[in-house]
């Protein structure tokens, strides 16, 4: 082999609730968004080919096992808020059923993607071998973020 860095990158798909508290426009009400998060995926141990004996660097199906299985079960169809807006965690818990997960910041599309690739992806992805180097969190077709970890 050439001895090239390989990434696999995989995208999962998900709808969700939230807003912006403090935002100057119409992002302060409570909306939602079909989002997409692309992970970017490469073998922890960088000694070797980065590969496996069938020639992968991680199967696609056991990322969306463990990524899309944990945004299924804390992101999909619920609403993502900031766990200091008091008001709009209030109205969402009126509401049964509630589905509600909490952010330290707002939930901006660069809040959502560190949040998933420091603190979802290391614990889920250690165990097969891979670490998510970066993460692109797409808010609409139009509007992204990109979270990243130093090589
Ligand atoms: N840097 C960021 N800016 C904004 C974010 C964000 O997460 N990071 N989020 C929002 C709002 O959530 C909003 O829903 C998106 O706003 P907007 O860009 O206006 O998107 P639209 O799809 O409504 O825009 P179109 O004009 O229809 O393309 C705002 N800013």
């Amino acid at each position: 082999m050439s001895g090239a860095n390989l990434t696999v990158v995989r995208r999962i798909e998900f709808c969700a609730g939230h807003r912006l508290l403090g935002h100057e426009g119409k992002c302060a009400a409570l909306h939602g968004h079909n989002y997409a998060a692309e992970f970017h995926v490469t073998a922890l141990d960088s000694s070797g080919t980065g590969l496996d004996d069938v020639g992968r660097v991680v199967d696609f199906a056991a990322i969306k096992e463990e990524l899309k299985g944990w945004i299924d079960r804390e992101w999909d169809h619920g609403f993502l808020l900031w766990e200091g807006d008091e008001a709009a965690i209030a109205a969402v818990r009126a509401v049964e059923p509630c589905k509600l997960f909490t952010l330290p910041a707002n939930p901006t599309a660069e809040v959502l993607a560190e949040y998933l690739l420091t603190r979802v992806c290391p614990a889920r992805l250690a165990p097969l071998g891979v670490r998510c180097t970066r993460l692109e969190l797409w808010e609409t077709p139009n509007c992204r973020a990109v979270a990243s970890l130093p090589a």
